[in-house]
């Protein structure tokens, strides 16, 4: 039967899937360089050109926005600081009511939990409910140890509750996937900032994942609740990755912090961090890079940043939020487990969930990192970033 060949196997396929996700994991740092750099070189291409005909409408209107458009085309001498009006259509777009969760997830709708109610809903609870219960939750991303252990656990709570419908099955397993997400009580997932000091949000994770856009994102929520907050571009190895966070910086209307590409991105976080304390900033959010070579270049290169914001700022307690696309399913789940050993996270940002029809991976990852999710992304849009609420996630993913 398929759970006894599940166990029969578990421990050697857990090296083995260990093995291959981390040869994935340092293949996906070394190897794809070439291959997303040109796919973000399209998409950043599109999001200049959009970016640059909403603000070219703009930069007529103002003699200030003129100005400020004008810092964001001089060539890269040093730092920069750039500060740009915020342009009216982000504006009025912050005004428009935002769709409820379940709207902007994939998942609920043709998604795995759609599947699982289907599934069990008016069935009789045999070995072959739990075998296709198994096969759900390991298709859903949720991961081979979890299932495991999710399974087990409704199987005693069915002999113990005495559970006798598909109904009550479901609930229950809706309150033991409740239960994995035991991290992300409100005051985990909230940002955690103080008001008349400097916060510091350090923003890691590999590229491609959806680090820069959801600096963007953030950065225009902690503006429009009346917070002075600067960016710094502190991912130097590819140019446009600069550009990209100017343009977020254009978007929002917040301060970036850049220099040359190729530059030291310690140095630009040291100017950032700088210009945050001497300015009386509220925020300063730090991007970093992802492409770094293997795991002792990432892990220096994360303690050289960390060295310079304590110094700087003087505060050793800051928020370290870690990127991951869920669309990479266990993917993200060992990119998660590498982060989480080398850098002290306190937090995660889940990107791409309009994109996933999966989406079980925050199970696992908040449960095994024992961290909470502080948002996730369901779009490319500016509003596209909810602050995670537990009992609204659960409810989308099972309505
Ligand atoms: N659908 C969807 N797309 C997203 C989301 N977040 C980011 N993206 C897209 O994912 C792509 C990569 O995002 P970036 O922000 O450039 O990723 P990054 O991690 O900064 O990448 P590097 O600059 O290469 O380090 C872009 O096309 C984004 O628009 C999300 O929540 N949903």
């Amino acid at each position: 039967m398929l759970k006894n060949f599940f166990k029969f196997g578990k421990k050697k396929k857990d090296e083995e899937q260990k093995d291959t996700l981390e040869n994935q994991i340092e293949k996906e740092i070394e190897d794809s360089q070439s291959e997303i750099d040109k796919i973000k070189a399209e998409t950043e291409k599109e999001i200049k050109e959009t970016a640059e005909e909403i603000l070219g409408k703009n930069v007529k209107k103002t003699e200030n926005n003129e100005k400020s458009f004008e810092i964001g085309k001089e060539k890269n001498e040093g730092t920069k600081i750039e500060k740009i009006e915020e342009t009216s259509d982000e504006k009025t777009k912050s005004k428009l009511k935002l769709k409820p969760l379940k709207d902007r997830l994939a998942t609920p709708k043709k998604g795995f939990f759609g599947k699982l109610k289907e599934m069990l809903l008016g069935k009789a609870i045999d070995d072959d409910l739990y075998e296709e219960l198994e096969e759900l939750l390991i298709q859903s991303d949720i991961g081979m140890n979890m299932t495991m252990q999710l399974v087990e656990e409704l199987e005693k709570s069915v002999s113990r509750k005495k559970l006798k419908t598909s109904e009550q099955i479901y609930d229950e397993l809706k309150e033991l996937l409740k239960a994995k997400l035991i991290y992300n009580d409100e005051s985990s997932t909230k940002l955690k900032l103080q008001d008349g000091k400097l916060n510091i949000l350090l923003v890691v994770g590999v590229n491609g994942v959806g680090k820069t856009t959801s600096i963007g994102k953030i950065a225009k929520k902690l503006k429009d609740s009346g917070k002075k907050v600067i960016i710094g571009a502190g991912d130097t190895f590819r140019a446009a990755a600069i550009e990209q966070v100017e343009e977020w910086g254009k978007r929002t209307g917040v301060e970036v912090v850049k220099q040359a590409h190729g530059s030291d991105p310690a140095a630009v976080i040291f100017d950032t961090v700088k210009t945050a304390k001497n300015r009386g900033f509220d925020v300063a959010i730090l991007d970093t890079a992802g492409r770094l070579h293997n795991k002792r270049d990432l892990m220096k290169e994360l303690e050289k940043i960390n060295k310079i914001i304590r110094e700087q700022s003087g505060e050793t307690d800051f928020e370290t939020l870690l990127v991951i696309d869920s669309t990479t399913g266990q993917n993200g789940l060992e990119q998660a487990r590498i982060f989480n050993e080398i850098v002290d996270l306190t937090g995660i940002i889940l990107t791409k969930f309009d994109g996933t029809a999966k989406g079980g991976i925050i199970f696992p990852i908040t449960e095994e990192l024992k961290k909470p999710i502080k948002f996730i992304g369901v779009g490319e849009g500016i509003e596209d970033l909810r602050e995670f609420d537990t009992k609204e996630f659960v409810e989308a993913m099972f309505d």
